[in-house]
């Protein structure tokens, strides 16, 4: 593993790495923040997954949630959003390939070879972070848009990798998305049978979640039609989920709104990580 860039930040660290990845067959790239409490004693780590046409670098330099992470003592992760490179089968659109990984273990050529990023997330990251840093193996996710899809599906998939859950605009029911059919059918192919289990509202109905779950949703987000977050909050009072879903006033998909309620979200996860 190489350290790309490493600089102080609210008394703690924030590093980029790269590595050789196994799973995406790849070199990867990541960010990680280190408060200053990992100095004396290993700490939690809430993991940060990206949108659509981000790198590791986007929420790592605008989302601004390093301040709160340090004063709460919780490591910061922030992955790629997809195997990148030459090599690297790519589309000219924004919403498929290169940058929009989606999260999911592809099946289908010419997305196979490299495009297995839950196996990356669930398998691969968290024992080459495990193996390096002062880490103390309890663990929450959160993510953006297509991260926020990220984050649920993994959570809910991996209750006993992931403690606390929480999403900025998530889409939430890919499967019924113009964020997901078109990918979905890429990436895993046509039969919609393989599709259910990258999907939020579909995971949540047959496997529940057994915490609370934080959502932030802006209602001025301009991509509402590909969001849908009234089918998770619909989901959410049918299956009387513990949780909350809130539709903040005047917010729209940008970085403005993740930073906005990023103080929210790591604090949120701070009480359940760092509770006993
Ligand atoms: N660029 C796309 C939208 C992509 C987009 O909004 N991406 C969000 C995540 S879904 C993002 O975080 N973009 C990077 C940034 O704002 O730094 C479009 O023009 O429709």
């Amino acid at each position: 593993m190489d350290l790309v860039t490493q600089n102080q930040c609210f008394g703690g660290t924030q590093s980029v790495y790269r590595h050789a990845s196994a799973v995406c067959g790849v070199e990867m790239t990541f960010g990680l923040y280190l408060p200053p409490q990992a100095r004396t004693r290993p700490v939690p780590l809430l993991w940060y997954l990206s949108g659509l046409t981000c790198t590791h670098e986007n929420a790592m330099v605008k989302a601004g949630l390093q301040r709160h992470a340090a004063e709460h003592g919780l490591a910061l992760l922030f992955p790629d959003t997809s195997p990148r490179g030459e090599g690297v089968a790519d589309d000219e659109a924004y919403d498929l390939g290169q940058g929009a990984g989606f999260y999911v273990n592809a099946t289908q050529k010419p997305w196979a070879q490299h495009y297995r990023m839950y196996d990356y997330v669930v398998t691969e990251l968290p024992a080459l972070l495990e193996a390096h840093f002062p880490l103390n193996g309890v663990s929450g996710i959160t993510g953006h848009s297509m991260g926020g899809h990220g984050a649920l599906t993994i959570a809910f998939r991996n209750p006993e990798r992931f403690r606390s859950v929480s999403a900025f605009a998530p889409i939430v029911n890919p499967t019924r998305s113009d964020w997901g059919r078109k990918q979905f059918s890429a990436y895993l192919g046509d039969d919609e049978a393989h599709w259910g289990k990258y999907d939020a509202c579909l995971l949540l109905s047959e496997l529940g979640w057994r915490g609370d779950i934080l959502i932030d949703q802006g209602a001025a987000d301009q991509f509402l039609g590909q969001l849908q977050p009234e089918a998770m909050a619909r989901l959410m009072a049918e299956r009387r989920q513990p949780g909350m879903l809130r539709m903040q006033a005047g917010y729209d998909h940008s970085y403005y709104f993740v930073a906005s309620f990023g103080e929210d979200h790591v604090r949120w996860h701070a009480e359940r990580l760092n509770a006993a």
